[in-house]
């Protein structure tokens, strides 16, 4: 059965241009060039979609969106704009449209989006199907909250994801590790009409030329030795919704080579078998290099990326939107009480000041750690200084203060043994902690490198203090 189409345009030229050319290629066309007689037609036939300038006489494209979106939940509805409008076309996405085309109107762009959105259609419908049926659809990962930000950079950062969340463009992401260009792409996939499909992420940096394909693309049982079972390949999970290929320059130019195909096809078969599988999937791609670097050296294709690079996004380094540190560090410290059931409630001045002065090549990821850590080490209502790990010592003079006052020094007066006994201690204990926290507080690494054995190491501890002895088993008991 054909595919039915209404165009309304109140330019009746494009109008029927469009008409000719969409019944050449297949699809059951009307026409109309008002949203009263739109109305009308809409009463006495079904449309899988509406193509609608924006500007008409009698009314505009919000008024057609939300009566047919009231009145026809299942007729997807493009509006067709002028480049003036097209913030205001993004703004009728969110409220429901299918896309934008903005003028002058290009047949083979208008075709491909149209049967792109047919097909999302399609897939959407199968999935939701599927979904009440099967339970073996994967389940969407748990999203963490997207902290906005208060910084220029992250402010720009949001205002590319709303504009571009909604449309089905491919997406790169520039950005250093750990700062934020997964939480970017399910923030953005969140906000697309593909939410409540999947999003399926696939480590690229890992993946090995061998088991490529059939990780993208699946495989059916017993198709090579160790296919024990049947795998649904990472590009048919998440099929309807988002994929979002991380580490993407590390895949071998073989692989991108055969990734293209797929992507040019949208169609895919899994190894051993010969079933072909229609491909409705919003890629999303992110990298820590310069792609153009890539190419230009010869490890990434050029036409790959094209065909990627619809939009781009960089997502930005730590250390570019300080402002946003303690709203992050916030942020994570709540998760980390919740986590601990703590009740830390700030940060000291001086731990504040570390954080800025910080470089953090982590970025957030280096954050979010640091702060856990901290929690876990911290008793009383405030993150002080002393629970800072030892790279922030470069940044901060209290730390230095702070550990000078932990160094063995010999006072002038009253050099008795007692004092001697004390500092000795005091020496004792900051090397011990060091040592402890240079080992992420593993004992038995701690106690190689100290040259005692396991049970003088508890012993010290125990009798340098018994609260910071209770943390470190925590933290060995979480890490397991
Ligand atoms: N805007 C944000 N709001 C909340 N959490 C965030 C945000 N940005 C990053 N994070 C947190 O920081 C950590 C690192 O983020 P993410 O994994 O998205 O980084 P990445 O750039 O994809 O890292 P990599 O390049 O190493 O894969 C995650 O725990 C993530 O939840």
């Amino acid at each position: 059965m054909k595919n039915k189409i209404l165009i309304i345009d109140d330019e009746i030229n494009i109008g029927l241009l469009l008409s000719k050319f969409l019944t050449k290629n297949g699809y059951e066309v009307s026409n109309t060039t008002t949203g009263t007689a739109a109305v009308e037609i809409l009463s006495i036939e079904k449309f899988d979609l509406i193509l609608c300038d924006y500007r008409l006489d009698d009314t505009d494209g919000r008024e057609i969106l939300k009566y047919v979106k009231e009145n026809y939940p299942n007729t997807g509805v493009f509006i067709i704009t002028g480049y003036s409008d097209i913030r205001l076309a993004v703004e009728l996405i969110k409220l429901g449209a299918y896309d934008y085309i903005v003028k002058p109107l290009y047949p083979d762009e208008i075709l491909n989006t149209v049967n792109k959105a047919l097909e999302t259609q399609r897939a959407l419908k199968k999935h939701h199907h599927t979904n009440h049926k099967a339970a073996n659809i994967p389940e969407i990962p748990n999203f963490p909250k997207y902290i906005e930000g208060n910084s220029k950079p992250s402010i720009k950062l949001l205002e590319q994801i709303n504009l571009v969340a909604p449309t089905n463009y491919s997406i790169i992401l520039h950005g250093k590790s750990g700062t934020g260009k997964e939480c970017v792409a399910k923030t953005i996939h969140l906000n697309s009409l593909r939410k409540n499909a999947p999003f399926v992420a696939m480590d690229c940096g890992s993946l090995s030329k061998e088991l490529a394909v059939s990780e993208f693309f699946g495989h059916e049982k017993g198709s090579f030795t160790g296919a024990l079972s049947t795998k649904i390949g990472h590009f048919e999970q998440a099929n309807g919704g988002t994929l979002f290929l991380d580490e993407v320059a590390n895949l071998s130019y073989e692989t991108q080579a055969i990734l293209l195909r797929a992507v040019q096809e949208r169609k895919i078969k899994r190894v051993g078998s010969t079933k072909e599988i229609n491909l409705d999937v919003r890629i999303i791609i992110a990298t820590n290099e310069n792609l153009e670097n890539c190419i230009q050296k010869g490890t990434f294709r050029e036409d790959l990326y094209h065909r990627f690079n619809e939009f781009s996004i960089n997502v930005p380094s730590l250390k570019d939107r300080s402002e946003d540190i303690l709203v992050f560090a916030d942020f994570f410290l709540a998760e980390a009480n919740e986590e601990l059931n703590k009740n830390i409630i700030s940060f000291s001045k001086e731990v504040k000041d570390c954080f800025l002065n910080y470089n953090w090549p982590g970025n957030v990821r280096e954050l979010k750690n640091v702060i856990r850590r901290v929690a876990l080490l911290t008793n009383g209502h405030q993150i002080e200084i002393a629970a800072l790990p030892l790279e922030f010592e470069k940044v901060s003079s209290a730390k230095i203060l702070h550990r000078e006052k932990k160094l063995p020094v010999l006072k002038k007066s009253g050099n008795n043994a007692q004092d001697l006994k004390k500092t000795t201690k005091e020496a004792e204990y900051t090397v011990i902690l060091t040592v402890l926290r240079e080992v992420n507080f593993n004992k038995a690494k701690a106690s190689r490198i100290l040259k005692i054995d396991r049970k003088t190491l508890y012993n010290k501890i125990k009798a340098i203090n018994l609260n910071e002895e209770q943390q470190i088993e925590n933290r060995q008991n979480k890490m397991g």
